[in-house]
């Protein structure tokens, strides 16, 4: 165990939690319960104005959740938080039954296994769709380095794996920059694959794809469930519509709705907020 240097910081919330328990470092998750996040009563507020409101959200171990709502409802800040980049005024976010997603970095909270993709993609054009998974795979700089290494057959492995599940297979030695745009996303949610996240967050992911890349993009999500598990932001209805299991409605920063995709349709309130603007 590794004891502070001062009476500072011995004193300073973060670095006692780390002598206490130093297992805070490598958290391991545990999904036990069935449930893989945790958001209870989450609160932001961006100059008083409260973008989340008291969100409470639970997402199980190996679901594929869909999250809609109006512009402005939240989505992204609920993303947000979950991944470290905002920081809430008030409420818990866990990640399994025991990491506390407050308490961490965002570089530690994707190594903890929550990966996010947004929406735009950023691919290493220059590279090849080959190689563009070798540099996922440490998700960091070391990553460049290992270009120049020899792969192990095991790391290999996980490539062809992803390679397949990505449906990129046969374009594995063309650049990166030649793919279509909706080749382009499948790729990068293949470089999340690599770091093998636990939970995945997706942000809008068949904007600007042919209809044969959405619906492409259905089923690489809906194979993803179960082995990960997986949350998509998508203003797509039809997309929605052909994935979603759950869908939560989010609404001035709080779950408005929540059920399946025929009862939140159904739902005078969501109808009023959202669908209708949708029709
Ligand atoms: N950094 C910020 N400073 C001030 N206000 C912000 C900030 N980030 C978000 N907001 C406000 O918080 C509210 C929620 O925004 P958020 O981006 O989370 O919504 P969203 O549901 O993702 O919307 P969209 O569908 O348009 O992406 C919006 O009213 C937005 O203007």
């Amino acid at each position: 165990m590794k004891l502070p240097k001062s009476l500072a910081e011995f004193t300073d919330r973060s670095r006692v939690f780390d002598v206490v328990n130093p297992a805070v470092r490598s958290p391991k998750l545990d999904t036990s319960h069935g449930t893989i996040l945790y958001l209870e009563d989450i609160t932001v507020s961006f100059d008083g104005f409260r973008a989340l409101n008291d969100l409470t959200l639970y997402i199980h171990a190996g679901e594929l959740r869909c999250i809609i709502g109006a512009n402005g409802a939240g989505k992204t800040t609920m993303m947000d938080v979950i991944t470290g980049k905002t920081r809430p005024d008030s409420g818990t976010a866990y990640f399994g039954q025991s990491i506390d997603l407050l308490r961490l970095s965002e570089p530690d909270i994707a190594q903890a296994g929550i990966g996010r993709k947004f929406q735009k993609p950023t691919v290493f054009e220059q590279h090849t769709v080959f190689e563009n998974l070798e540099l996922a795979m440490a998700g960091d700089r070391r990553a460049w380095k290992m270009l120049f290494a020899r792969l192990t057959p095991a790391q290999r492995a996980d490539i062809d794996e992803v390679l397949g599940v990505i449906g990129l297979t046969e374009h594995r030695h063309r650049q990166a920059g030649a793919l279509s745009h909706g080749q382009k996303q499948w790729l990068e949610i293949g470089m999340l694959l690599m770091q093998k996240p636990a939970l995945l967050l997706v942000d809008e992911p068949v904007a600007g794809m042919t209809p044969q890349e959405t619906e492409r993009t259905a089923e690489l999500l809906l194979s993803l469930a179960g082995r990960h598990s997986v949350v998509v932001v998508e203003h797509d209805m039809d997309f929605v519509r052909s994935i979603a299991r759950t869908v939560t409605v989010l609404h001035e920063g709080s779950v408005l709705a929540e059920g399946s995709i025929e009862q939140v349709q159904r739902d005078p309130r969501v109808v009023e907020v959202y669908l209708g603007e949708q029709a």
